[in-house]
């Protein structure tokens, strides 16, 4: 490396960085809203850390296991549900977001954790990010291995998870998931791995990183989200039925046909590839969309996006595409553009806009 000349002058003192860490001052009120999951479970042996019984350590004693939740926050908690996050229903998405709007419009309260099952996680904090009109932190968080295990993680998570509510940086970016010292934005993060901790992956790459309680910020947010989001929890009081359908080699429309015959208001066809639809399928789709259920063509391919009218002509068909939207996220917007009455012009706008 070449050394710098003799007489260079001095250089300017650096801009502060853009991540900051938490300002020192009163500590922030952190209110941790606790739903059940692994980060609630509890294992017969250290050695099980994949054979266990999530929710069953109830929030005082998750937080009474953490004195270093002290340093961080004034931290409460509230045992909302007590469930394996496979098990969540549309009212307990319900429930639950009408719980943290409720909490962000306190004035004692300046940021909310949510501790969720990892399983269906990525579904409740999409759901959360579209609803709740705040610009408070909502961190949503769970672990991979019980506490009961060896090199258990929800420690760490839940730890990280109440410095990010409690920290002023995270203010307007939405809700986050923060797994594995990673800061996510709900809408991209995804689980994809069934058995590592590491297993929160956002396609387009995460926010930034939370380590030793400070905030590390990379990228921010472009989509809608919380106060730009034109859905609010305080206006809903019922999710409609939208439904998936799993595309394979060999499919059969005995899916379709059944949930057309229930009810659904919507389907989300997973399809192969780019969103393919096989030849036998097109008919079925199109049937249903004539009675007057939405179809939203997504793919079962975790990376990558849908293009509307590539593999089937959607403007053709009236159908939607779901953009980079997984199956089960693209059923979480769809269920809330029908409560607006959306028709499928308004739906595809929304799957460019959040
Ligand atoms: N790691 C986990 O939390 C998995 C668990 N089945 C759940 O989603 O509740």
């Amino acid at each position: 490396m070449a050394a710098a000349p003799a007489a260079a002058p001095a250089p300017a003192a650096p801009a502060a960085p853009a991540t900051q860490p938490v300002a020192a001052g009163p500590k922030a009120n952190v209110v941790v809203l606790a739903t059940g999951g692994t980060i609630a479970g509890a294992g017969a042996s250290t050695i099980n850390s994949a054979t266990y019984t999530a929710a069953k350590v109830p929030v005082d004693k998750l937080l009474a296991g953490l004195p270093e939740l002290a340093q961080v926050a004034n931290v409460r908690g509230e045992q909302v549900f007590q469930i394996a996050s496979e098990s969540f229903t549309n009212d307990n998405l319900l429930a639950l977001a009408k719980r943290v709007s409720a909490l962000s419009k306190q004035g004692d309260v300046d940021g909310i954790v949510v501790t969720h099952g990892t399983d269906t996680l990525a579904e409740t904090a999409y759901f959360l990010s579209l609803v709740v009109h705040t610009d408070k932190p909502i961190a949503v968080v769970g672990s991979m291995r019980p506490g009961t295990a060896l090199s258990a993680d929800g420690a760490l998570n839940l730890v990280n998870a109440v410095s990010v509510a409690a920290s002023k940086d995270a203010r307007g970016k939405g809700v986050l998931v923060t797994m594995n010292d990673e800061l996510n934005t709900a809408r991209d993060v995804n689980k994809d791995i069934n058995i590592q901790t590491g297993a929160f992956k956002s396609q387009w790459g995460p926010l930034g990183m939370v380590v030793e309680g400070k905030n590390y910020w990379f990228r921010a947010p472009v989509k809608r989200h919380t106060n730009q989001s034109e859905f609010n929890i305080d206006n809903i009081t019922q999710l409609p039925q939208v439904d998936i359908v799993y595309a394979y080699g060999t499919v059969q429309p005995t899916a379709v046909n059944a949930l057309v015959a229930g009810g659904a208001k919507a389907i989300i066809h997973a399809g192969t590839g780019n969103g393919s639809v096989a030849d036998r399928m097109v008919k079925p789709l199109q049937d249903a969309r004539a009675k007057g259920t939405i179809i939203v063509r997504s793919s079962r391919v975790p990376y990558g996006f849908v293009l509307r009218n590539a593999e089937q002509p959607d403007d053709k068909y009236d159908w939607v595409v779901a953009h980079d939207m997984r199956p089960e996220k693209a059923r979480i917007l769809t269920m809330l553009a029908l409560t607006r009455g959306a028709d499928t012009k308004t739906l595809q706008r929304m799957f460019w806009e959040y």
